[in-house]
């Protein structure tokens, strides 16, 4: 399997929007489309499923999850966490396009964790730069302790995706979408271990080599 480096990662996104001109929003979309086909795949019970939203474009991915769970008819809610000043752009549009279809955000102080069958991590995915710390620690640990399935959206939030390290503390996946290529990391015994199941999506990034003219 073909694995690249978080820099890669970054640089085939940032090529694609750029330089290809598929615009930012439309490859989230298509992140979030197959992340949703993804744990509709694995059968898991949905009765009740928290989407753990950060304040990057990692985030927005989760946001536009919890939207197309929702127009499936799946109880799906959400917990902003980050400093919402620090919002991408990307994210605040499918933190508005969430809202357009009722896709309940909840109050911060009144999260029952042990409600939920499914939670969907998507605190940080490349743009993780440093050890979790702050107010994520027992946000992540909540995530760890509660019953539910964890789905990962991109890579397990605090996993280093190059080494497969984890930076401080990590969410312990069932299941990741990442997209394009898998991350060195993953495919470590650690990152395997941090993954669970791995899903490498098509999301119409590529590495610009395979396209050298
Ligand atoms: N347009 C794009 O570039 C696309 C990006 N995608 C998603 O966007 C993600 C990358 O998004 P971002 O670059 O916004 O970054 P993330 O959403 O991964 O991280 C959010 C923010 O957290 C901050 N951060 C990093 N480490 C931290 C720490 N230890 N403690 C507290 N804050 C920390 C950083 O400032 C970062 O901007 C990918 O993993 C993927 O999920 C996908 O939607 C595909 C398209
Ligand atoms: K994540």
């Amino acid at each position: 399997m073909k694995t690249i480096s978080v820099d890669d990662a970054r640089a085939f996104d940032q090529y694609t929007i750029k330089e290809v001109g598929i615009p930012s929003l439309v490859l989230m979309e298509r992140a979030a489309l197959k992340s949703t086909e993804n744990i509709l795949s694995l059968k898991w019970d949905l009765q009740h499923v928290l989407i753990v939203a950060g304040s990057g474009n990692n985030g927005g991915d989760g946001l536009a999850v919890a939207r197309l769970l929702k127009n499936k008819g799946v109880d799906a809610e959400v917990l902003l966490v980050g400093n919402p000043k620090h919002a991408s752009i990307e994210r605040t549009q499918q933190l508005n396009f969430a809202k357009h279809y009722g896709v309940k955000i909840l109050d911060p102080n009144r999260i029952y964790w042990s409600k939920y069958t499914v939670i969907v991590d998507a605190i940080f995915g490349t743009g993780l730069s440093r050890d979790v710390a702050g107010n994520y620690p027992p946000i992540i640990k909540s995530i760890n302790d509660a019953p539910a399935k964890k789905f990962s959206i991109d890579v397990p939030s605090g996993l280093n995706a190059d080494t497969g390290k984890v930076m401080g503390t990590s969410v312990q996946a069932d299941g990741t979408s990442t997209f394009a290529y898998a991350k060195k990391g993953m495919v470590t015994d650690n990152g395997k271990d941090y993954c669970g199941k791995l899903f490498v999506d098509d999301i119409g990034i590529y590495d610009p080599k395979t396209f050298e003219k």
